[in-house]
This record gives C-alpha cells, structure tokens and sequence, in this order.
C-alpha cells in the first residue's frame, strides 16, 4: 500500500501532527519518508482519547526531519487575544499587524448567578455582535454541548439562527430539498412530528429510489431533525444545520455554537468560551494529571479561535436536578484569566 501512494504523491503536507498516534505517523512515514513537511501545535494537543501522543510523535518526527522552522507570528489574533493564549500555556505569538486593530479588541470575564442569566446575557450580546457588523463571525464554545442547552434554548425562544456544530453536517443536496419543502411540510398543521414526517415523504419523493447513499444522508438528517424537535420548532431546527463543507471552507458570518473539539481550526471574529466551572472545564472526568494538562489545551484551542474579542463566562450556582440547585466552583484556571484580562 505504502508503495502504491508513494508512486501517486510527490510531496506530503501533513497538518495538526500532535493528532496523531504513532500508528498513523508510521503509515505517513512509510508513504513520504525524505519528502514531508509536517505543521503542528503540541499547545493544541487534545486528542490523547482517541490515541494521538503528541511528545512520542514529535519526537520521532525531530528524529527524522532535521530542519525546524518556528511559527511566532499570529495572523489571526488581536494582541489582548494572543498575550491571553500566551497565558494558558501556549507558545507567545507576535501579533503580525499590531496596529490595524480597532479599539474593541479584548478580553472579558462575566461571572452569572446561574446558566439561565447567562443565556439572557449572551441573547442580548450576540444580538448586538450582528447588529453591529451583519457579517461578523460570532462563536459560542463550550468544552461540553451539555453546557451549551440553556443558551441553545434561549436562542430559540429570541429567534436567532445559528448553526449547531453538534448536528451532523448536511449534505448541500439534502439542505436544498429540505429549504425548499419546509413551506409544504409546515402547513400540515402544527404537530412537529407530522411536519417532519411530511418533510421527509416530500423531500424521498425527489429522490430516485435505488439512489442509497443519498437516501441515507436524507434518513440521517431527518433523524437529527427529529432529536431537537422537542426543544424547537422545525423550522428553527433546520436553520441550526450547517451545511457540509471542505474543513478548510471559511466559516460562514453569523452565530456558531460548537465545542472545543469541533472548533480546531477555525476561527471565529468574536469567541464566548462558557462554562469555566470545576467538572465543566476542566471536564469532571480528567482532574489530574496529563487527563488535566490536556483539558487545559481544550481552554486554550477555544481561546486561540478569537479573532477580535473573546470573553469568557462562568456561573455561580446550577440547577443539577430539577429541584437541586447548588453552588458551582470556578474553574482552576479563572485566575489565570483573570490575571491576563
Ligand atoms: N502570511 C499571512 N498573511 C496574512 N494572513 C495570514 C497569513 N498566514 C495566515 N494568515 C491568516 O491567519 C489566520 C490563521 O491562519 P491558519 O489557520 O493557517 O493558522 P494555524 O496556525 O493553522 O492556526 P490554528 O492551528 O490555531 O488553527 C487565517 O485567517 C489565515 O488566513
């Protein structure tokens, strides 16, 4: 197999290196040993769960390609947002054109009485992030989509579209039919459950019916459709689609709520990281360790997506049952925000 690609590539490029398991660096390897060029970010190493060992594959890659070219200067960032990103571990980077950013640019923290105040606050500060500037790119980040139900959920209720990075993307074929036959689907009457069956018979019908692949995708979005439908209605449900794109595609304007994993690479002109609460980030699950050193990588690669602004929130109590509402601890790196901000 090895042999087979090396016949086909004259030169590997290989990107976000500390993803990968040594298994996969030994496949890259063996297909463009002498001739690749790898990029990579130890600071944004946050997929250890599924077998990437960033300092093992760094290593071997010192090892073999000798000639090391540093990256310190950041395109992306404003220099508040970037002397920020210094502060939660990452390599400091110089902002590359200091002077052309406006007075906006910075760094806040917002602490609420709890998730609902948070929601209302954040409704009323996106509102105005894309009244402001209608092609803003505005993204919300939650180390956890769970973190992320109230805002959803408030969202809803305001009327504001955006798209959910948790859905599954949809094919542009699929999103094309389901736009173009919501008016019919919704004016069977106001049960949800039927609207969406009747989106799905209308858009089936334009399908041919031995074309399987494409059935599927239209099965798999109905599903997800079908998932939210409890929390809003159909229509605001499609518009939180995102449509399938290459991962390099810009992000399109307006408002994104996605979680740290999901947002590796891209970026963002306005950022909200929420949740900095003990057990959400770091997550409950990895409280020492290399399990914690990574959760603080997450924090970071959730920073580094702001371009202009970045703020981040943290609550004070939360309802962790229906009649439970308890007192939530900051998270172990809030002071650290605190000092850079
Ligand atoms: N030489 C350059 N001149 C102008 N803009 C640039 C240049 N290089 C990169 N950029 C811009 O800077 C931003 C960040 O670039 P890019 O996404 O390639 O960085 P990255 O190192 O891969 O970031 P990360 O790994 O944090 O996602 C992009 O908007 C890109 O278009």
């Amino acid at each position: 197999m090895a042999r087979l690609y090396r016949e086909h590539f004259a030169v590997v490029l290989v990107d976000e290196v500390q993803d990968l398991s040594p298994l996969q660096l030994g496949m890259v390897q063996a297909i463009g040993a002498g001739r690749t060029t790898y990029a990579g970010d130890p600071a944004q190493g946050i997929y250890s769960f599924a077998g990437a060992r960033p300092s093992a594959v760094f290593a071997a890659i010192r090892a073999a390609a000798p000639t090391e070219v540093g990256l310190d200067v950041s395109y992306r960032s404003s220099p508040p947002v970037n002397q920020l990103a210094a502060e939660l571990g990452a390599t400091p980077l110089r902002c590359a054109t200091p002077d052309n950013w406006a007075d906006d640019c910075r760094v806040d923290l917002r602490v609420f009485e709890d998730t609902a105040a948070e929601a209302e606050a954040l409704v009323a500060a996106v509102r105005r992030d894309l009244a402001d500037d209608a092609n803003c790119t505005v993204g919300v980040m939650a180390r956890n989509f769970r973190r992320m139900t109230d805002i959803a959920r408030a969202l809803d209720l305001a009327g504001i579209d955006y798209q959910d990075w948790y859905q599954p993307t949809v094919v542009p074929q699929i999103a094309e039919l389901l736009h173009r036959h919501l008016p019919e689907a919704l004016a069977v009457g106001a049960d949800r459950a039927e609207q969406l069956a009747a989106l799905e018979r209308l858009c089936r019908s334009q399908l041919p019916p031995d074309d399987a692949p494409t059935l599927d995708e239209l099965s798999i979005a109905c599903e997800a459709l079908s998932d939210r439908l409890a929390t809003s209605p159909l229509q605001q449900t499609l518009a939180a689609f995102r449509p399938h794109t290459t991962s390099n595609a810009p992000v399109p304007p307006g408002l994104h709520l996605l979680t740290g994993h999901a947002g590796k690479g891209q970026e963002f002109d306005v950022g909200y990281v929420i949740g900095l609460e003990e057990g959400s980030i770091p997550d409950f699950r990895s409280t020492k360790g290399e399990a914690l050193t990574e959760e603080l990588r997450v924090l970071h690669v959730m920073a580094s997506r702001a371009r202009r602004r970045l703020v981040f929130t943290r609550v004070e109590n939360r309802w962790r049952t229906p009649r439970w509402y308890a007192a939530e601890r900051p998270s172990c790196w809030w002071h650290l925000l605190e000092r850079s901000s």
